[in-house]
Formats: structure tokens, sequence, C-alpha cells
């Protein structure tokens, strides 16, 4: 029996690719086991399934001025001890690592038990926690073509990023009639990342008044943003998180309202559903966010619109704009062919666990 331990954590983008996985690499022979911190979203997103769950502490290592800066990097160090001594009860044959600040100590741990860690990043240009795991990786897969200018040589592997395949399976009645819609009117989905947008919320609840009359919304608004004062506005409704629901909500959907968090965009292109992304802005993140978007833009496949753009008015304008063209989109995404990411990745284990066996020889 092969052994893998998957890692990554923090947001939900850094679980689902690993979530994906899963049933390949079942499959392939391999038993899985996941290690993440002790109380991120990963623990309640990986222990429901069933997956044996390790949990390490974990701290944020920061490029700015915060006062956790003193305390953090102990967690890290911590994290290692504690990720070192499962890796040497576990012994898995292979790691990966979808990011995210808890999976750099494993990463390294894995390293130091001589175990070859693969590690994918889904964003245009490598976050701070992969960027001090790629000195220690056996591979880096990523989803950008573009990215490879950012990685070792011999390292690179494009291998697009793991969706999870019941979303391609997602039944549009089921869809309409769990919101208590009907096929009258299209349907909008909004999803403003796995932790929600307050931005994006605010712009779309104002504009209620301007897009019901034509259109139906369904509202992923992030855990406890959910505005009770609207619960019962007919043709709208509202959501915290979704897990099983959301291949039935997106297939529901005619046109999609979000963030430009990678996995998300992925899901989208794969689902070919019109999309308008309105990203993270630079502020609060690295900007990784504008350039996932920009590039989606650039091919044809979403309508960018930046966040100090956004009032109801723009977000209007936007729907109906990308709900007209909707045909234009469609056959831009259509036209693209993706890579089958979850084979490349099975078959990169394979080969990490192979060459693993040949130098233990
Ligand atoms: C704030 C932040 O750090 N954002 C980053 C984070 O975003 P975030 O965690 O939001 O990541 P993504 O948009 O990439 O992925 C979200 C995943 O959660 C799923 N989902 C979401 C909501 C829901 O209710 N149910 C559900 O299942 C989506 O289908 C998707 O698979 O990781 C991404 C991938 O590294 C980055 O591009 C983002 O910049």
């Amino acid at each position: 029996m092969k052994k893998i331990v998957l890692t990554g954590g923090g947001t939900a983008g850094h679980v689902t690719p690993n979530i994906a996985l899963m049933p390949a690499l079942k499959k392939d022979g391999y038993q899985i086991s996941y290690i993440g911190s002790y109380d991120g979203i990963e623990r309640r997103l990986i222990e429901e399934l069933n997956v044996p769950y390790y949990g390490i502490s974990s701290g944020k290592l920061r490029r700015y001025f915060d006062v956790k800066n003193f305390t953090d990097p102990f967690k890290v160090v911590k994290g290692y001890f504690e990720a070192r001594k499962i890796l040497k009860k576990l012994k898995p044959d292979v790691i990966f690592s979808k990011g995210g600040f808890v999976s750099v100590p494993v990463v390294l741990a894995a390293k130091s038990c001589k175990i070859p860690a693969i590690i994918h990043e889904s964003d245009m240009t490598p976050g701070l926690a992969n960027k001090l795991a790629i000195p220690s990786a056996y591979k880096i897969c990523h989803n950008f073509p573009e990215t490879a200018d950012n990685l070792p040589e011999g390292k690179a592997v494009l291998s697009g990023s793991p969706i999870r395949q019941e979303l391609l399976t997602g039944n549009r009645f089921k869809g309409l009639q769990l919101c208590g819609f009907n096929d009258e009117k299209p349907v909008i989905l909004v999803i403003g990342g796995s932790l929600g947008a307050a931005a994006i919320n605010e712009a779309v609840r104002k504009a209620l008044p301007v897009l019901l009359p034509s259109y139906q919304i369904i509202h992923v608004c992030g855990k406890g943003k959910v505005d009770a004062a609207i619960k019962n506005c007919p043709g709208y409704i509202q959501f915290d998180y979704v897990k099983d629901e959301l291949s039935d909500l997106l297939a529901a959907a005619d046109l999609v309202i979000s963030r430009a968090g990678s996995n998300a965009i992925c899901e989208f292109l794969a689902l070919n559903k019109p999309n308008i992304l309105i990203p993270l802005p630079a502020g609060a993140s690295r900007g990784d966010q504008i350039l996932n978007a920009a590039s989606f833009e650039k091919q044809g496949f979403s309508y960018l619109l930046p966040e100090e753009m956004v009032t109801d008015e723009s977000l209007s304008k936007a729907v109906n704009e990308v709900f007209e063209n909707r045909e234009t989109y469609i056959q831009a995404m259509r036209s693209n062919t993706a890579s089958n990411a979850i084979d490349i990745i099975v078959n990169l284990c394979d080969e990490a666990v192979k060459s693993r066996k040949k130098r233990k020889k």
C-alpha cells in the first residue's frame, strides 16, 4: 500500500484541490492522511470526509508589521517538530501540499525525513508560504503557464488545478428547487471566495432593487455574513458557505459574480459559466487575484470589475452586459483545452514514490 500525506489550509482554496485529488489517489492505491492546523477551515472540511486528520501548530508569516510577528515564528517552529513526529509515525511515501501557511513546516519536515514533497501553486505568482517551501520541494505544480518564469528550472510542472469532479455533474433543476426559484428568470450566483467578501456583499444587496425585476439571485456570502433583514425577499436567497449543494447551485446559475481566487475561477471555466470577477485588491493581499482576473479577462473568459469601481450601478451594468453577451464568453471558454490536473498530479506522486524506492535500494 502506498501512503500519501496531504497538507494545505487557511482558506478553502488551499483545501478543495486536495479534496479533488482524493478519489483518484484512492483508486490508485494510496492510503491518505491529512496534516492541517488545529482549528483552520481544513479541519472541518477534511474530518467530515473520514480522512485521518492530524493538527499541528500554525502561524502566519507576514512581510508587514503585526504584533503577532513576535509569537507566530515560535508557532511555526513548534509546527515543524510536530509535523516531523507525525511523518515519522505515518511514514508516507510522498507528500502533496496545496500551500497556505500550515503547509510550510510540513514540507520542511518532509525534506528532513527524506520524503519527496510535491507542492502546488494555483496563483500566477508564488505566495510567501510556497516561496519558503520551494527549495525543499521535489516538484512544483502550477496552474498558470506564466508562473513557470518564477519557479526553479527542472522543478516546475504545468498541471492546472484539480477540480472536484462532482462540481461538473450538478443538476439545474435541483439547484432551482433548493432555492425555491423558477425557470422564468435567469439566475445569478454571487460567491465571494471561501471567506466571503464584504464589499461584494454590500454592492449586491444595494443593487437588489435594480436586479431582482430581471434576475433571481443566489448569494453565498461567507460565514456569519448572512443579512437577516433580507431573509424573506422573493428571488433572493443567502447561504453562508455551501458544500455538496454547490454543484447544483452552479448548474442553476446563468452568470456568476465572484472574487478571483484561482480555484473558483478555474471551476467557472471548466463549467463554461459567464462571470464577473471582482479581485481582492492589492492592499488586502499580494495582488494575485488581480493577475488571475486580468489573465482570464484577456482570454475572453471573464468581465473584470475592479473593487474600487464597484457600485450598485456599475455592478448591474456589468450583469446586463455579460448576460447579453453570454454566448461570446461561453464560446471563448469552450475553446480552452484544459489539462487533466488530477491525472498529472497522481502520476507525479507515483513517479516520486518510485524514485524514492530506487534511491533507497
Ligand atoms: C483571501 C485569500 O487569501 N484568497 C486566496 C485564497 O482564496 P479562496 O480560499 O477564496 O480560494 P479560491 O477561490 O481559489 O477557492 C475557493 C474554493 O472554495 C470553494 N467554495 C467556496 C465557497 C463556498 O461556499 N463553498 C465552496 O466549496 C470553491 O468552490 C473553491 O473550490 O486562495 C486562492 C488560491 O490560492 C487565492 O487565489 C486567493 O487569493
